[in-house]
């Protein structure tokens, strides 16, 4: 190496140096300026001669080279202000028989022009990563409010309010409700409510992860854990919910050996990372929600008892939409809204036997059975009016069916009494037929006591002024 620096004459150094770096200079071990190139110079106004000799920090801004020239740290790719300008300075000590005898600085860009060229480069990627950090930030917050929950049907509103009062406690909630009910709707509402709002919100789907990753999804794991492990670890969804909620969707589907774990967590309030040796504090509030039986998968064994009480602190009931049948064509008209924005198709309408098939329906999949069949009726819809033939072939099904047994009452009508006797089933209404005969008659009656004024036939009825206006259009009741 020495050999190689000895073929090189004396005069070349200077500008060997100025080439490989625009800006240049070396310091003392006390951080007193021993060269400077003129490049330097030029940029800081000032001359080599006027520079020369003093301490670096009176002469460069923001200079840190007698404090490499002390602690011997070397500093790379350093940002350094200068003129109202960030640089990028790289730092080395310099050191002889193993002591630091100084340092060198040097500033990474030759021009202001290559400046600007590597500015813009890292201003963009520096936007782009502020970008994808707020949008995962966004994505780690709630959704929904309360006022995204539609339904005024006395069962939804209770359900609701008891929802909307324990949002503001650090308890653990357990939702409980068919596929399709609202249960993430309600967390996310939830979440949005308490004090943890500005916190994040996490949703795991305990069903959709293979049970091998389950543990490492929700716990994190170290660097080189485990074969095919990131470098430098990660962290899991507790540490991602710190602060904030967790939401724990479909979690009959825990694993038996993931339960105990859950529960260690929810027990200790620290996490283990897999292959990790040290706790992890972690300040989560936990939503579960499940579509299953937990009591019953208790009793089983399939669930631990242990877990289920630790989470089950508030249980809300989400009762499906068959047993809020007022709040369907509420909700059937905001998801037409809603969809109308998404697919540009404004003042969407169902009409009046649609709004009887879509109340006769019991809606296993429930509003998002609901959301579904619109979507797909307005897809398949040209004019305004979504009318039966725009229905999926299941629920027009059932007007087949309705119409069958339509057509063997009327025929009965006219048979005589005798007959009526032999087969009383053939003069029996559907069930489905019977519940909406009876509310329409239900709603004439208390019009006509509330002599015409609807908003208080509304209130003999015990339901509200939009359900009760839902209906009569519904029924076509003036
Ligand atoms: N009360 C409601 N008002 C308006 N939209 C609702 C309501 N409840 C549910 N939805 C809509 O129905 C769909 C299903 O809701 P969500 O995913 O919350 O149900 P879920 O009970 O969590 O279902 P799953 O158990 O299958 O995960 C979503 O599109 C949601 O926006």
């Amino acid at each position: 190496m020495k050999r190689a620096f000895e073929k090189i004459p004396n005069s070349w150094y200077e500008q060997i140096i100025n080439l490989l770096a625009e800006r240049v200079v070396v310091v003392d071990r006390n951080g007193i300026i021993i060269y400077i190139n003129e490049g330097y110079c030029e940029f800081i106004g000032t001359t080599v001669e006027e520079a020369v000799n003093r301490p670096v920090q009176d002469v460069i801004e923001n200079s840190r080279m007698h404090i490499v020239a002390k602690t011997g740290q070397t500093e790379l790719a350093a940002l350094q202000s200068i003129n109202g300008s960030e640089m990028i300075a790289n730092r080395f000590p310099l050191f002889e028989n193993g002591e630091i005898v100084g340092a060198l600085g040097s500033v990474m860009f030759r021009n202001p022009e290559e400046w600007q060229m590597y500015k813009t480069k890292i201003q963009n990627l520096v936007e782009e990563l502020n970008y994808y950090q707020a949008r995962a930030q966004r994505d780690l917050q709630s959704k929904y409010n309360f006022n995204d929950l539609i339904g005024d049907s006395p069962a939804f509103l209770s359900v609701k309010k008891l929802a909307q009062r324990i949002s503001g406690s650090n308890s653990s909630v357990l939702l409980i409700g068919e596929s399709g009910t609202g249960k993430e709707l309600f967390a996310h509402a939830i979440h949005h409510n308490s004090m943890r709002a500005s916190g994040p919100f996490v949703a795991i789907n305990c069903s959709s992860i293979p049970e091998h990753l389950l543990e490492s999804e929700l716990f994190g794991y170290e660097d080189g854990a485990f074969t095919g492990a990131k470098k430098g670890g990660k962290k899991g969804q507790f540490e991602m919910a710190n602060k904030g909620t967790l939401f724990l969707d479909e979690i009959g589907d825990m694993p038996l050996s993931m339960q105990s774990k859950l529960l260690r967590v929810l027990q200790e309030k620290e996490i283990y990372r897999v292959g990790g040796q040290k706790s992890i504090s972690v300040d989560v509030r936990i939503i579960a929600a499940t579509h299953r039986d937990l009591e019953k998968m208790v009793k089983k064994g399939d669930f631990r008892q242990d877990l289920y009480y630790r989470l089950n602190v508030i249980k809300i009931e989400i009762p499906p939409l068959r047993q809020r049948g007022e709040d369907i064509i509420l909700i059937s008209n905001w998801l037409l809204k809603k969809l109308g924005t998404k697919f540009y198709r404004n003042s969407i309408e169902l009409s009046p036997e649609v709004a009887v098939r879509l109340t006769q329906h019991s809606w296993p999949g429930n509003i998002r059975e609901l959301e579904n069949v619109l979507e797909r009726s307005i897809n398949v819809l040209d004019g305004k009016v979504i009318k039966l033939p725009h229905l999926p072939l299941y629920l027009r099904d059932q007007e087949a069916d309705i119409t069958e047994e339509a057509k063997i009452n009327v025929h009965d009508e006219h048979q005589p009494a005798n007959i009526h006797e032999l087969s009383p089933s053939l003069s029996v209404q559907p069930l489905k037929e019977a519940v909406v005969a009876a509310e329409k008659q239900a709603m004439q009656r208390a019009l006509a006591v509330a002599k015409g004024n609807k908003l208080k036939a509304a209130k003999l009825l015990g339901i509200s002024k939009t359900s009760f206006y839902d209906k009569c259009k519904l029924y076509s009741i003036k």
